[in-house]
């Protein structure tokens, strides 16, 4: 089904209204939603805990394709400029790729690229936020503390002492949303997944760049299932970025690992990751990696000590009852909704098409002056979609690793809307790489 008919056809009539909306964090929903209503004359405030734009690291990279791409690439505004933008690979013209290799099959190599048949774009994750900033008045420096709703008014306090009043409040926060805890009365329903994760960058340069691209231009999962159903782990290799002169690759690699402990750590007491140093992380990547075949193992190996993220972290799984999300006032979206393993990147389409249908949805209620029951039938449809596709995206990607087998019998990792294919068809693809590094 083509995806326009999913999110329908772009906005037609702006009109301005006397509804105001609040949006608690200025992430990848948070900005794409703000987009939506400024482009349909619905008053807005977006608030952001960081102090400026640039205080963080934005994370690495992040694939859009299906629903999300295609609603990226019509409803939002044109002034932005093209969403392709936004590429890992730029200045490098090579598509997006993505391969799989098994370390019990070390000469299977199956994977999916972007083409006629499903486009892809696997965005470099600050350069994208850069261009949904653009033309956006975010409040930074502006922590939500605490929610108070009254009537049909929204009231929300920040860390700062400052309120802001409105009679929407969305949470697009991110796994750790407070909305969501607001919503649920304290109740939360955020747990640590069953997977350790460890992460280790590099910049490559020359012949060790080229070897990369030549595995995947964007990315590969090596599984190693050699170990029995409790030990299971891959690594997730994959380019963050390329230098404006095309000729360093920056590197970055996720160590993820089936850990049955990790649902019983807390805040309070993390596992082990969470306060090791770079030593035992970098010791404990090489170790639990020792079986891998050494050219599916390089970027692994060539992680220097200090290339490795400490502290660690825990991934985090989300998952609503729409019990438990009420159709009213407050709404939460993207990973304060849905939080999920990364193996399949559909964490951020869920959260780009939220809040595309959730700018649809409000932009309904406003024209239609829409109230009560005719409101809460508007919210409960959203609800219901929204929670039906971060069921299906959890139940996709979750049991990628614990499952593996059932997954590698038939190479059915099917993602980015496409199947998995035998990867000769992308040979070509590894000369020009080869030849753009070396030019
Ligand atoms: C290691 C890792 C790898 C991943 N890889 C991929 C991938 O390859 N592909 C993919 O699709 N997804 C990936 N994801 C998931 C992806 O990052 C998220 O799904 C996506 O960013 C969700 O968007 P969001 O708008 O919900 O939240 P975010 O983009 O995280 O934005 C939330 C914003 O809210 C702000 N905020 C938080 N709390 C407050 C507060 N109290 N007050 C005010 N502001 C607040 C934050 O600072 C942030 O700016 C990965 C996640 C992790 C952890």
């Amino acid at each position: 089904m083509p995806y326009l008919q999913l999110l329908g056809e772009p906005n037609e009539v702006p009109q301005a209204s006397n509804m105001k909306v609040l949006i608690i964090g200025a992430g990848m929903s948070g900005l794409t939603l703000a987009h939506q209503l400024k482009q349909n004359n619905i008053d807005f405030e977006i608030f952001e805990r960081d102090p400026d734009e640039d205080a963080r690291q934005q994370g690495w990279a992040l694939s859009l394709f299906g629903e999300a791409l295609e609603g990226l690439e019509i409803l939002m505004p044109a002034e932005l400029g093209p969403v392709e933008q936004t590429s890992h690979l730029r200045p490098l013209d090579l598509p997006a790729q993505f391969a799989f290799y098994d370390v019990t099959r070390p000469n299977m190599r199956v994977g999916v690229q972007s083409d006629d048949s499903g486009k892809i774009i696997r965005a470099h994750r600050q350069t994208l936020r850069n261009w949904l900033l653009q033309g956006i008045d975010v409040q930074f420096g502006k922590r939500l503390v605490s929610i108070e709703e009254r009537d049909d008014k929204v009231t929300v306090r920040f860390e700062d002492g400052t309120t802001a009043t409105g009679n929407f409040l969305v949470g697009a926060e991110g796994t750790r949303s407070v909305v969501r805890k607001h919503i649920l009365k304290g109740k939360d329903v955020m747990k640590p997944l069953a997977l350790g994760s460890i992460v280790g960058e590099i910049a490559l340069s020359g012949e060790d760049f080229t070897t990369q691209l030549k595995l995947a231009h964007s990315g590969y999962i090596v599984m190693n299932s050699t170990l029995g159903s409790n030990d299971q782990s891959a690594i997730f290799c994959a380019l963050n970025k390329v230098s404006d002169d095309g000729q360093t690759g920056y590197y970055y690699y996720i160590l993820l690992w089936v850990d049955k402990q990790a649902p019983f750590t807390t805040d309070a007491n993390p596992g082990w990751t969470v306060g090791a140093t770079q030593q035992q992380l970098a010791d404990f990547a090489r170790e639990k990696t020792r079986a891998y075949p050494e050219h599916l193992r390089q970027l692994v190996d060539k992680v220097p000590t200090e290339g490795y993220k400490s502290p660690g972290f825990q991934l985090q799984g989300v998952q609503l009852e729409s019990s438990q999300l009420p159709a009213g006032r407050v709404m939460v979206i993207g990973d304060a909704a849905h939080s999920m393993t990364p193996f399949r990147g559909e964490a951020g389409v869920c959260a780009f098409t939220d809040a595309m249908k959730l700018g649809k949805t409000l932009v309904k209620i406003c024209d239609q002056q829409a109230q009560g029951q005719d409101m809460e039938r508007l919210m409960t449809d959203f609800r219901d979609d929204m929670l039906a596709r971060g069921k299906w995206a959890i139940d996709v990607s979750n049991p990628v690793l614990e499952d593996y087998g059932k997954y590698a019998a038939d190479y059915k990792f099917g993602t980015f809307g496409k199947e998995a294919a035998p990867i000769e068809s992308l040979n070509v693809q590894q000369s020009t790489a080869e030849t753009m590094v070396s030019a």
